[in-house]
């Protein structure tokens, strides 16, 4: 080797040490910067190079083998040193070396599984990922609730301006962006959006008491939830439940959750993917789809007060209305949000229900109570007093969380850090509350993993644990040793980012499991394997929504 071609190994990898300390003190999602950061310095060399009657070609791909070998060494010995802010977090070493990990496990939709194990080896603070904590210590995530979002929607939406109000990561921004949100979801508005509900509710029990010889539920609950949030999102776009599932604009959204979910945890993979025409076909399918719907709801303009109306600021009419891009993005996160999250809870709901018989006749019981069999089930007003009701919808949450990866956060850069109870998180870390490993946490749930509605009933004080129906073959737990903590039960978020869908959301859950109890004898399909459906089930963005094959009789 010459001693030019030595000064060139030198020179690049020194450089790249100085672009790896560059990249840490300036992380940015930059495609700009990280080019300069990696082809910037082998560039440099290849003009020193020339200035010495070097080839700048064979210069440039020598520098930069050894800048890119330099450079992911030096990346890979920090983050396994003592000198990274979160070495002292436990944690497989797999998962300090690179988030690939990471986004593997989201790719499998098994991630919640993979983290809730890893608290259980490794405690209530585990490092995920190189820059990625996930907590599941409750006396720290009250104090953590308001910092702002992480940047995983970057990765989700393939962009690192443009994301929806979800990827906000300034929080007056986000407070701007949700101020319409508010009034759009509030209780004067939801009691607006009840009769759209109650019409939707209606025709699904038209059409499955069309359904003689059995159907899979499943479609069906995701009908519902798509035909309400096109009403409140587009004006009406979709009639599933009437027309059923060919041309379901919807069917993007399945097909491109995989790659928003893997994204999520790789927020740079997706932003250059946003580059290359053809890659991440369906995730880009589901974005353009839903922008297309937003701009023909424009177009139309609004017939009704539905989301959109407020998303628009159509209630303020001295106030000019937002861009088109930003509806565009609001009603993605619409559907996203709205639709895919409340059909997997319903979903999750009746396999629940169908699977623990005493449970349901249980809430049978407490609906015929509500409602005779002359009235009509779609009285909204009524479900208030229904707490068996609210038991179950709160203990499927509690058990298949239909919002995989809410809760994402990252400690502003340029500050101090967060300090919550014995925790301090450095600046720049991302991190997630764990609500999955929460809300089966035995600490704070006496038999955390079955699904037990009677807890709650127990909780509310409707009666003693000694009184109360224990899970199948589990034995009788007594007065101190029954656990309740409420605080340990977060499905919807907390602080200023927590659902904005939260009163929509329980009121359709509310509305179609009183009317399909109601008017219907369910039971499962004889034959099939109910063993199958939690093994099938998924976490991505929102939960999968496996098969449930039923059987429908009228009851009156
Ligand atoms: C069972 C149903 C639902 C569950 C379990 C659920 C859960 C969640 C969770 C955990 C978050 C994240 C909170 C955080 O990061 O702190 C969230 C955010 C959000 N949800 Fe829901 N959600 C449901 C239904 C809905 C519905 C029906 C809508 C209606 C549009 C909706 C709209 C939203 C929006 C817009 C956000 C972002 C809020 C923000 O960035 O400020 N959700 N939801």
């Amino acid at each position: 080797m010459s001693s030019l071609q030595v000064n060139i190994v030198l020179a690049s990898a020194i450089l790249a040490l100085v672009a790896h300390q560059l990249f840490r003190h300036n992380e940015s999602y930059s495609p700009l910067l990280h080019g300069i950061l990696v082809f910037g310095p082998p560039c440099l060399v290849a003009i020193y190079a020339f200035s010495f009657g070097d080839s700048p070609f064979d210069t440039f791909r020598q520098a930069l083998i050894t800048h890119i070998a330099t450079l992911l060494s030096s990346i890979v010995v920090y983050r396994l040193s003592p000198w990274h802010p979160l070495a002292r977090y436990p944690g497989p070493w797999s998962h300090a070396v690179t988030a690939l990990v990471a986004g593997f496990w989201m790719a499998t939709g098994n991630r919640n599984v993979h983290v809730r194990s890893l608290h259980e080896r490794y405690g209530d603070v585990v490092r995920t990922a190189p820059n990625e904590l996930s907590i599941s210590d409750l006396s720290a995530i009250p104090h953590l609730w308001n910092v702002p979002r992480g940047p995983g929607m970057k990765g989700v939406s393939m962009s690192h301006t443009q994301v929806t109000m979800m990827g906000i990561q300034d929080p007056e921004e986000h407070a701007r962006r949700r101020r319409p949100w508010n009034r759009g979801l509030n209780q004067a508005a939801l009691k607006e959006y009840e009769g759209h509900i109650m019409n939707r509710a209606q025709l699904l029990v038209r059409r499955l008491e069309e359904q003689h010889g059995g159907t899979d539920l499943s479609k069906w609950l995701a009908y519902f939830a798509q035909d309400v949030m096109g009403d409140m999102a587009f004006g009406g776009v979709t009639e599933l439940i009437r027309d059923g599932g060919h041309n379901n604009v919807f069917s993007v959204l399945e097909e491109g959750m995989i790659a928003a979910a893997t994204l999520s945890q790789l927020p740079w993979l997706g932003i250059y993917l946003g580059f290359v025409p053809g890659v991440a076909r369906k995730l880009t399918a589901m974005i353009r789809t839903m922008a297309d719907l937003s701009i023909k709801r424009l177009e139309r303009g609004s017939t009704t007060r539905d989301l959109f109306y407020y998303l628009n600021d159509e209630d303020l009419p001295d106030t000019p209305p937002p861009p088109p891009q930003q509806l565009a993005d609001d009603g993605l996160l619409a559907v996203v949000a709205g639709s895919d999250t409340t059909a997997a809870a319903l979903n999750n709901l009746f396999y629940c229900l169908l699977t623990n018989r005493a449970t349901y006749v249980a809430l049978q019981a407490e609906v015929d109570q509500v409602f005779r069999p002359e009235d009509d089930p779609y009285n909204a007003h009524r479900y208030q007093d229904m707490h068996y009701l609210r038991a179950v919808i709160y203990e499927v949450l509690r058990l298949y969380h239909p919002a995989a990866i809410g809760g994402q956060r990252q400690v502003p850069r340029n500050g101090h850090g967060v300090t919550a109870g014995s925790l301090y998180i450095p600046p720049g870390t991302i991190f997630f509350m764990a609500l999955h490993a929460l809300h089966v946490d035995p600490r704070y749930f006496t038999y955390p993993k079955e699904f037990w509605p009677e807890r709650w009933l127990i909780h509310w004080g409707h009666f003693r644990v000694e009184d109360a129906r224990m899970p199948a073959g589990k034995p009788q737990v007594h007065g101190d040793s029954f656990v309740h903590n409420d605080a340990a039960f977060i499905p919807f978020g907390n602080g200023i980012n927590y659902c904005v869908g939260k009163g929509l959301a329980m009121m359709e859950m509310r509305m179609v499991v009183t009317a399909l109890i109601h008017k219907f004898e369910i039971r499962l399909r004889e034959g099939w394997n109910a063993r199958q459906f939690p093994t099938q089930l998924k976490e991505y963005i929102t939960s999968t929504r496996p098969e449930l094959p039923v059987l429908l009789t009228p009851r009156w």
